[in-house]
């Protein structure tokens, strides 16, 4: 037995703040409940336990749970790399389009201010975001992505000659946009583990970090820093990807390996963290990309491969957080 008071107390400390006051009338306990960013299991756990207490409050026979429609979370998912030119933009972009055929509602931002490739990747470069009520509006790459890139505010071409702040500041204009109903932002990260990188990861807080890396070990060396700086900022790691693994000529057909093969696997292993799959050095993937068409959005080995890397993605972020 518990009075109200008591219970009312229990239930802020049972939901973290989630439920309002109850209240008690003919025998009717009423509250509301923020779901917003529950799994289902764990709403219908919350709802269960907050049940059982409130019948213990002498002269309740029932309790009603209006359940507050779930609050929008836009999740963040970094991809990082701690060196450039591996690869972190093109696999940003089919990765975006790879987890939007999966029907997720994606959209995109390109974080790389100072080398900003998203615009051409996605073939939006002729576009112009507009703001509306002092957030941008983001404009439409591949596929109907929304995504905002530095490209779409700079003229082309033009070197940006800013100061730290003044880039987070732009950072936080891209991310804070208005995204509608997007419900995962696919962030291409700045290369390199600088002040930029960890102020980005800890006030945006991405719900989870994607590695690239070729299986170099320089590179390798690199994306393992790229780790400990999410570590650093307590963002989950999703996994890592080796990128240009094993190259395929196109006239024999005969796969040589470039930069080695299996480091990512086995530097993924080392950090136990999952490895996420690889993608090869093709020509066909350099020349798609350049022309603003991602091999995803196609059919074929490429696409199949970012598409597997996709799902064990939207796996990831399915997990209760
Ligand atoms: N798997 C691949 N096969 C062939 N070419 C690739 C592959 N991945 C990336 N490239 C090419 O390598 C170059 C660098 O790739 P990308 O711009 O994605 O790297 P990045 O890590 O984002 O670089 P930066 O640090 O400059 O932002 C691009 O010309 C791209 O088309």
């Amino acid at each position: 037995m518990t009075d109200l008071p008591d219970f009312a107390a229990r239930l802020t400390a049972l939901t973290d703040g989630r439920a309002s006051t109850p209240r008690v009338k003919d025998g009717v306990m009423t509250l509301a409940l923020d779901v917003g960013g529950l799994a289902p299991e764990q709403r219908d756990g919350l709802a269960a336990a907050i049940r059982e207490g409130g019948l213990t409050v002498p002269g309740v026979a029932e309790v009603r749970i209006a359940m507050t429609a779930e609050k929008k979370v836009l999740k963040i998912l970094a991809v990082a790399s701690g060196k450039g030119g591996v690869g972190k933009s093109t696999l940003s972009a089919n990765l975006a389009v790879a987890l939007h055929r999966l029907g997720l509602r994606v959209g995109l931002v390109d974080a790389d201010i100072y080398g900003p490739s998203q615009a051409k990747l996605m073939g939006s470069e002729d576009q112009k975001p507009v703001a509306r009520d002092k957030k941008l509006v983001p404009v439409t790459g591949v596929a109907g992505i929304p995504m905002l890139s530095m490209a779409h505010l700079v003229e082309p071409g033009k070197a940006l000659a800013w100061r730290g702040p003044m880039v987070g500041n732009a950072l936080s204009q891209l991310i804070e946009a208005e995204w509608g109903d997007t419900q995962l932002l696919v962030v291409d990260m700045p290369p390199g583990t600088g002040d930029i990188q960890l102020t980005m990861v800890q006030k945006h807080k991405p719900a989870g970090a994607v590695i690239v890396s070729t299986p170099q070990d320089l590179a390798l060396i690199d994306a393992t820093r790229a780790v400990s700086l999410f570590a650093q900022a307590g963002v989950p790691m999703v996994g890592l990807v080796e990128n240009m693994a094993g190259y395929a000529c196109p006239h024999c057909g005969e796969i040589s390996d470039p930069f080695g093969q299996g480091g990512a696997e086995s530097t993924a292993g080392d950090l136990a963290m999952p490895f996420l799959g690889r993608i090869p050095l093709a020509i066909d993937i350099r020349r798609r990309s350049d022309a603003g068409d991602p091999p995803a959005a196609g059919d074929g080995p490429y696409a199949d491969a970012f598409a597997a890397i996709a799902q064990k993605v939207a796996d990831w972020l399915k997990q209760p957080a």
